[in-house]
């Protein structure tokens, strides 16, 4: 645990929460690299040591900047993009361009284009048309691309709808059909500007059960299976997407090895029966890395206590900065910074500043007595709050600061009312 209590205060990976709103303002994100790090080893030791040639790609939507991709490089980690922002990041941060893998369901011909340019490691093919758009590319480029394919391996898993991707009513991945993907599959095997190397597949989000990805595993393997029967072809590499859920409130997080062991040990066994040699397996978390490693400092502003019904404490942030409990009903904790010793209580709920009944944080959260001008933090914000945050209402975003024992840095500037506007015209019919 990064977080610590001492003299009634939020400390988080050695910093005092209450001194890191007063230098850095709030609303503010703050992440421990202590725990970031953590992760990686953890996956590192089940995943890693003992199969040199597994990798790890970071899922860049759960949070994405140079300081992040900056981390993750220097972890030796690869990095999973999904845009041709996410990929510039990427390689703004210094990332060599072969352990960045580009996926997502529709790809523009500059995005490809982009990655065709950098040579970067691996394109996951989402559909049928973006084969025929990389070969274009390539042509054109005289290159050749790595690729694999996302199919959709038609299991269900036990999430929110909205994160569920594996089901076969799906935007995602190629369907399983074998009169789509087999032909498909031969098309890359025999193409001269695409390498071909296996499939990947992604269940799921926020998942607390190994069974859907070894059902998809299953399905993979019998793919494995008919394209070696079919085309003699030995597949070289799978890509078994992320999804390992965190804790928010009081779930009880699993460990990587809990969905890893397992799924590493079904595709040895398998592979040494087909009679092929084990391929590289992959992995794409995204969550699992930053979620808990993220804290969200904000300052108290107006308290309305409506007698009998309840009562309102606002704060300086909201779903601009975190979307999620508008958007999927996520369920969050938070504590008073600077009342962390203190009886919780008052039963209240944590509201943002925008106009919207819907911008609730925390909903009858149990906390000190608060007052205006405490520092409210909320816990496991690390994943998909800034990278889904907005200018709703011209709300300006919040900076984020990397934490590491004790020191506390910049990471990303807060955005400010200019920054906001910088793009913005007075067309000369207004003048
Ligand atoms: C293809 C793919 N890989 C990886 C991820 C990361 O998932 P998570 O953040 O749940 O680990 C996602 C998002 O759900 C995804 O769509
Ligand atoms: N944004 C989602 C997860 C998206 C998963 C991406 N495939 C969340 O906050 O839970």
């Amino acid at each position: 645990m990064v977080e610590k209590i001492r003299n009634n205060t939020l400390y988080f990976d050695g910093c005092n929460t209450v001194e890191l709103a007063e230098r850095f303002g709030t609303p503010l994100f703050v992440y421990s690299q202590t725990d970031i790090s953590k992760r990686f080893s953890e996956i590192r030791k089940c995943f890693i040591e003992g199969y040199p040639k597994n990798r790890v790609a970071y899922a860049a939507k759960a949070f994405c900047s140079l300081a992040m991709l900056k981390l993750v490089e220097k972890e030796g980690m690869c990095v999973d993009v999904v845009s041709g922002g996410e990929l510039y990041t990427a390689i703004k941060a210094g990332f060599p361009a072969e352990r960045i893998e580009f996926n997502g369901n529709n790809k523009s011909v500059e995005e490809i284009e982009m990655a065709v340019d950098y040579e970067i490691g691996r394109i996951i093919i989402d559909s049928l048309q973006e084969l025929d758009l990389i070969e274009k590319v390539c042509i054109e480029k005289g290159k050749k691309m790595d690729v694999l394919f996302r199919i959709t391996p038609g299991v269900k898993s036990d999430s929110h709808d909205y994160i569920v991707t594996g089901k076969k009513d799906s935007k995602f991945g190629v369907p399983l059909d074998d009169e789509v993907v087999l032909p498909y599959t031969k098309a890359a095997i025999d193409s001269e500007f695409v390498n071909f190397l296996g499939y990947h597949f992604h269940v799921g989000s926020q998942l607390f059960d190994n069974g859907s990805h070894l059902q998809a595993i299953d399905v993979i393997l019998d793919l494995v299976r008919k394209v070696k029967d079919s085309f003699g072809y030995n597949i070289t590499e799978l890509n078994l997407g992320g999804g390992f859920g965190v804790r928010y409130r009081d779930e009880e997080r699993k460990s990587f090895s809990y969905f890893l062991e397992p799924m590493m040990e079904k595709v040895c066994n398998a592979f040494k029966e087909i009679g092929i040699e084990i391929p590289a397996m992959v992995i794409e978390p995204g969550r699992s890395i930053v979620a808990e490693a993220g804290l969200s400092l904000y300052t108290v502003g107006s308290i309305k206590d409506i007698k009998g019904l309840r009562k309102y404490v606002s704060v300086d942030g909201g779903m601009t900065d975190n979307i999620r409990p508008a958007l999927y009903g996520a369920s969050y904790t938070g504590i008073i910074a600077n009342k962390a010793e203190e009886p919780r209580n008052d039963t209240v709920t944590i509201c943002g500043k925008c106009c919207e009944s819907g911008d609730i944080l925390l909903k009858d959260e149990k906390i000190a007595n608060p007052e205006a001008g405490d520092i409210f933090a909320v816990f496991s914000t690390g994943a998909y709050g800034y990278s889904m945050s907005s200018n709703y209402n011209r709300n300006t975003i919040p900076g984020v600061v990397f934490l590491k024992d004790g020191e506390a840095e910049w990471a990303i500037k807060p955005q400010g009312f200019e920054d906001m506007i910088v793009n913005d015209m007075i067309p000369d019919s207004l003048k």
